[in-house]
């Protein structure tokens, strides 16, 4: 632009600077031309870096996806390592087993090895002890057929003195005085034995009959000094017939108080009877050879009244009476046996003594009236000996019955008769000791009927009177002169048609 003062200078500068700013603008032109090329050069730079970016990425994306199976790959591995680590400790601890297994089998092989050993050794030693126990079974045999022969013998020659004796045995007991019956310092007896067998009664002790006596015989008699042992001495050859298979029926007879139960049970300290029967049955069946077997049980019953009591059968209370039992005929036995009778086994004296004290204490419990009871009662305790020889295969049943029988006075003596209840017990009393001696008067008389069953008492003893077996009878007696009509009677006598003079 031209201006007035300066005229054509201003267009030169103007033109100059045109040109300078013409040349400024080619620069700026080159330039951003050059530039542009360098941003070409650039984008296309760019765009490789991109593309190469992008090759990249796709790569590393693929490398991630292949990083990911790898990882899956490596769990399943992983998961899989697991499962056979877990495997490898199974077989590792059944490995552990095996060892231990086989170890203990070779411990078992061992022992095994040591005990065929053994076994050898043992079947060796069987042998020798086979030939030595036919050597003894040999022997035994011997022994046995020397024993058996012995004991044939033995019986028959017992049987024949048992027979020349008699199948009944009578035998007379006469007690010492009691001290209550020294009145006044004196001590006479009314028995006086003349002979070994024969017992003498005085009748009267003064006045004009004093002489007068009455003789009686028995297979034997036992005066007051007689011991317990003695009398067992006569008792024994009935128990060995008991061993040898005979039933055996041991009595005590007389009045109240003449010494029957002292005869059949004795006192704590001086045994009677029925202890020294059992301790000698024990004795015999101790020394039987081993092919001999015995078993014994014992049952113990009271008839009073005519009514069986079993002493061993359980009380329905404490303070009742035992149910009373029933005889019934058995085909078998032929004869009474009483139905649902206790039987107790017994193998030594220990048992014996508790058994017969538990009868007693029933039949204390039973009655309020004991002393007197007992003396109007039979008490019977049984034995069943049941011997076995194995060897000669047989058995023999015999029984062994100790009957203290009921007290014998008569009827006069018992007492009044206006007592109901003793005018009964003395009716039944006197129906069963006649009864029973009218048992053993038919069997001596050899009858062809023997009336068994009119009472209890005979009806329960039928296979145990008569026939093969043996019967010993006591006659107990009292020596005191008060008691002189009952001792008479108890022999079967009358008593004194009038009261002895001085009793
Ligand atoms: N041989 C004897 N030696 C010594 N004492 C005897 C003898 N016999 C009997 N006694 C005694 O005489 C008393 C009566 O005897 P025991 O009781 O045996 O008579 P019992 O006939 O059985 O009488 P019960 O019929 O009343 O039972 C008892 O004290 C008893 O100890």
């Amino acid at each position: 632009m031209m201006t007035g003062g300066t005229g054509g200078g201003g267009v030169h500068s103007m033109e100059d600077e045109m040109a300078v700013r013409q040349a400024e603008l080619r620069a700026s032109e080159a330039h951003v031309e050059a530039l542009e090329a360098q941003l070409t050069e650039k984008s296309g730079a760019l765009a490789d870096s991109l593309a190469h970016l992008a090759k990249s990425q796709s790569r590393l994306s693929a490398c991630k996806t292949q990083l990911t199976d790898c990882k899956a790959q490596l769990d399943v591995k992983e998961l899989e390592l697991t499962t056979l680590e877990s495997k490898c400790n199974t077989l590792e601890a059944e490995l552990k087993e095996k060892d231990d297994l086989i170890a203990k089998q070779d411990d078992t092989d061992r022992l095994l090895v040591d005990q065929e050993r053994q076994l050898k050794q043992a079947a060796s030693r069987f042998r020798d002890l086979e030939v030595q126990m036919r050597q003894q079974e040999q022997g035994m045999k011997e022994v046995q057929s020397k024993y058996t022969a012995e004991y044939s013998l033995r019986r028959e020659l017992h049987e024949i003195v048992q027979e020349l004796r008699g199948n009944i045995r009578v035998l007379c007991r006469v007690r010492p005085l009691k001290p209550a019956e020294y009145e006044n310092g004196d001590e006479s007896s009314i028995v006086y034995l003349p002979e070994e067998c024969k017992l003498r009664l005085t009748k009267y002790n003064e006045g004009p009959f004093a002489d007068m006596y009455q003789e009686f015989e028995f297979d034997h008699i036992f005066p007051e000094t007689s011991s317990q042992e003695e009398v067992f001495a006569a008792v024994k050859p009935a128990v060995q017939s008991l061993i040898d298979g005979f039933n055996v029926c041991i009595f005590a007879y007389g009045q109240t108080g003449s010494g029957k139960t002292f005869t059949m049970e004795g006192v704590d300290d001086n045994r009677g009877v029925n202890y020294r029967a059992l301790d000698y049955l024990f004795d015999v069946v101790g020394s039987f050879p081993p092919t001999v077997e015995a078993d014994m049980e014992i049952s113990m019953v009271e008839i009073y009244n005519e009514t069986v009591r079993d002493l061993l059968a359980e009380r329905p209370a404490a303070d009742e009476k035992l149910q009373a039992l029933d005889i019934k005929f058995s085909v078998k036995d032929n004869s009474g046996y009483v139905v649902g009778l206790e039987m107790r086994n017994i193998e030594n004296m220990e048992q014996v003594e508790g058994v017969l004290a538990e009868g007693h204490s029933n039949r204390a419990t039973a009655s309020t009236r004991m002393n007197e009871h007992s003396s109007r009662s039979h008490a019977i305790v049984s034995v069943f000996l049941t011997v076995t020889n194995k060897l000669e295969k047989r058995r023999t049943v015999s029984k062994l019955h100790l009957i203290d029988l009921a007290g014998s006075e008569r009827l006069s003596k018992s007492g009044c008769t206006s007592d109901d209840t003793r005018l009964k017990e003395s009716q039944a009393i006197n129906k069963s000791l006649s009864a029973l001696a009218e048992v053993i008067a038919s069997l001596q008389r050899r009858d062809k009927h023997i009336p068994y069953r009119n009472t209890k008492l005979t009806f329960f003893l039928q296979d145990s009177l008569g026939g093969k077996a043996k019967t010993l009878m006591f006659v107990n007696l009292s020596p005191h002169k008060t008691d002189v009509s009952e001792s008479l009677s108890s022999l079967g006598e009358s008593p004194p048609p009038f009261p002895s003079a001085g009793l």
